[in-house]
């Protein structure tokens, strides 16, 4: 990564991804609160509540406004899939989870305009070879089906080390809050941090899964970026 990516302390300036936005009132607000990019979750094999149909995500996507990254997140079982779907939703960006090899993933790479994120599992010891086929590799926290989601932390100290040791950017997913991830930024020094249930609606002590909590992320862009919260 360049110098101009780090502030005079030192630290890169970390960028802000907020995943899986399923309506439009979310995706605004997301913007507002100045995220970097808007994760839009179709197409994958997990029941997740963040799960949009292919139409929904391609509409969501054509309303991320120009300077922030509308990225498609999936988990394709082919290349010819993963290429067909992004066709169909126009992402700025692909994230990709699931079964897909290095050599395939270098192979959909080579099909797509846009980059492509890997995701990987942070306990795994293949994550290096994933590195060369992806523009940037999210370290996640992965469930069984390696799909995210799960709200749950890793051993950050683990993922630091990957950052040290690969040239590619690497984004920190898997249970970050408004409340750890200024923590998890200081102890990892990812190029990104990426959220999705950490700042979803809890409505009687229970989160409401696919709906954001508009205050809760404008937290988080604020504590992970450092910035004053937005009045
Ligand atoms: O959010 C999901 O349900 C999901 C489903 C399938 C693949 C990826 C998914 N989300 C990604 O997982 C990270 C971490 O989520 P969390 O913050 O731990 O809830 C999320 O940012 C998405 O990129």
């Amino acid at each position: 990564m360049s110098d101009a990516s780090h502030t005079e302390s030192g630290r890169s300036a970390t960028r802000v991804k907020v995943c899986g936005v399923t309506r439009e009132s979310d995706r605004e607000a997301v913007v507002a609160a100045g995220a970097d990019a808007v994760g839009v979750v179709s197409d994958v094999p997990v029941d997740t509540p963040r799960e949009v149909d292919a139409d929904t995500a391609a509409d969501l996507l054509a309303g991320v406004p120009p300077l922030v990254t509308g990225v498609l997140v999936t988990m394709p079982t082919t290349v010819e899939a993963a290429v067909g779907l992004v066709e169909d939703a126009e992402p700025d960006a692909v994230q990709v989870h699931g079964g897909l090899s290095p050599g395939e993933l270098g192979a959909l790479s080579r099909r797509l305009s846009q980059d492509l994120v890997v995701a990987v599992d942070a306990g795994a010891d293949d994550v290096r070879d994933y590195a060369d086929a992806a523009d940037a590799l999210l370290v996640d926290s992965v469930d069984a089906a390696g799909g995210g989601g799960t709200g749950e932390t890793h051993d950050w100290e683990r993922t630091r080390e990957i950052v040290a040791d690969l040239d590619v950017p690497v984004i920190l997913a898997g249970g970050l809050t408004p409340d750890n991830v200024a923590a998890a930024v200081e102890t990892v020094d990812p190029f990104g941090v990426d959220v999705a249930t950490g700042v979803e609606r809890v409505e009687g002590g229970e989160r409401v899964g696919g709906e954001k909590d508009h205050e809760a992320v404008r937290e988080f862009v604020a504590a992970a970026t450092r910035r004053e919260v937005a009045a």
